[in-house]
């Protein structure tokens, strides 16, 4: 198959050749006898996107997301390889948790990783056993789950992470520095009416920087390779690349801040929470100019019953598989963000960092995932629209660029309107 006339992210118009579900040529290819060729019509033409922080919340909350509906809703947002997050039911913590994981994963339509996590109750030895894609994310704080640890046993596991040769990713807040008086007293109605604002003051912009500090001391200590997960704020950032780790920002905190708390109520609770719209512009700053490595969703469906609930009893988490892309290409359009850095930090980054030679670029010998974009087809974003079992987005109304066509080694898994029946393979076995 030859894909003719695409445009990459730097410029070139070039043809790409594909055989066998992998890249064998780019450049200005004619075609030969019997091939088949799709035309890209000078379209935008990226890597398939790597999402390096997902929930599909299977084997335990189906309610909320399968395998099969969040891997669709991946592809239908250009994304072709995830990695799922442990607190799922039973959690991945042990050899037996991660099977049961796997059994499940082969319900995806894209490529995928299986991170393993820590509780105290972990069994290391079994899950160090099996083909992990990261040990992570690794909770110095209760989030969905609860499974925030203590430093020991964070230390310890750092240890038999770097022993593994296996790359740490930490959701990095500090529990003790958390402001518990924001949340007392009037926290406003259900759902949208709850008072959201709330919960930034309460897991507090400083207790982020503090848990990366804290996360890279362990790092450099035991020689593992730390990856700060879902950064939110600028010194959060800073602390994490003066300590050596890489870092990732969701879109949610790229897009939204605490002036959005009001509108989105608990739709808006996550952790770490929105921040300040000045901290939300330094974390796009930082974006643009390469201090943020990755761009990754912390994909975190749940139910509209679930968060129409108060302030306290709602989940934290918000969806954002399908409309990371989009989102950051509807911001390339506007100027505020090269294609090559979209490129790079949804596909070039997590592939070097996770290291995954077969993905993340569009050249010779690498896996054929590639989205097509037609980059004058931006369009309004709505949840009625995307393909998570949750049916809802905290985007509504932005506007994002959605891929024309997505490929996973070769195959088309969405061609704008409908899936394509691809197995998705695990990329680390
Ligand atoms: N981010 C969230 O607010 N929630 C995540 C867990 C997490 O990544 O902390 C979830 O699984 O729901
Ligand atoms: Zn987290
Ligand atoms: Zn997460």
């Amino acid at each position: 198959m030859r894909i003719s006339n695409a445009t990459l992210a730097d410029g070139r118009v070039v043809d790409v050749r594909v055989e066998d579900g992998e890249i064998v040529a780019v450049g200005d290819l004619d075609p030969v006898d019997g091939e088949s060729t799709i035309d890209a019509d000078e379209n935008l033409l990226l890597p398939g996107a790597i999402d390096v922080h997902v929930h599909f919340r299977e084997p335990g909350f189906e309610h909320k997301e399968t395998w099969e509906t969040g891997s669709r809703s991946a592809a239908a947002g250009g994304v072709t390889t995830i990695a799922d997050q442990p607190n799922t039911d039973p959690t991945t913590t042990t050899g037996e948790g991660f099977d049961a994981k796997a059994d499940r994963a082969a319900g995806a339509c894209i490529d995928y990783g299986i991170n393993g996590g820590v509780t105290p109750d972990w069994d290391p030895d079994s899950l160090f056993d099996r083909p992990l894609f990261a040990l992570g994310e690794v909770f110095l704080a209760d989030s969905t789950g609860d499974m925030g640890i203590d430093a020991d046993l964070f230390a310890s596991a750092a240890e038999r992470a770097a022993e593994a040769g296996v790359p740490v990713t930490v959701h990095a807040e500090d529990a003790t520095l958390f402001d518990e008086s924001a949340i007392e007293g009037d926290l406003g109605g259900a759902g949208r009416d709850a008072d959201s604002d709330a919960w930034s003051a309460y897991r507090r912009a400083e207790a982020e920087a503090a848990a990366v500090e804290r996360a890279v001391r362990v790092g450099s200590e035991s020689g593992a390779q730390i990856h700060i997960a879902h950064t939110s704020t600028p010194e959060g950032v800073d602390a994490a690349r003066e300590g050596g780790a890489t870092c990732e920002v969701t879109p949610h905190h790229l897009f939204l801040s605490r002036d959005d708390c009001d509108e989105l109520g608990t739709y808006g609770r996550m952790n770490p929470p929105l921040r300040s719209e000045e901290r939300r512009e330094a974390m796009f700053e930082r974006l643009a100019d390469g201090h943020i490595d990755v761009v990754a969703t912390d994909h975190a469906p749940h139910t509209t019953d679930e968060k129409d609930q108060s302030l306290l009893d709602a989940p934290s988490g918000v969806p954002g598989v399908e409309t990371m892309v989009p989102l950051l290409l509807g911001a390339a359009v506007e100027g505020d963000l090269s294609l090559e850095r979209v490129r790079d930090v949804v596909a070039a980054n997590p592939a070097d960092i996770f290291d995954l030679p077969q993905k993340g670029r569009i050249e010779e010998g690498a896996d054929a995932d590639l989205a097509l974009y037609d980059l004058d087809a931006a369009r309004e974003i709505r949840g009625d629209d995307l393909h998570s079992k949750c049916g809802w987005t905290p985007f509504e109304g932005f506007t994002g660029v959605f891929p024309e066509w997505t490929m996973v080694r070769g195959e088309t898994v969405w061609d704008g309107e409908e899936f394509g029946d691809v197995a998705g393979e695990n990329v680390r076995v």
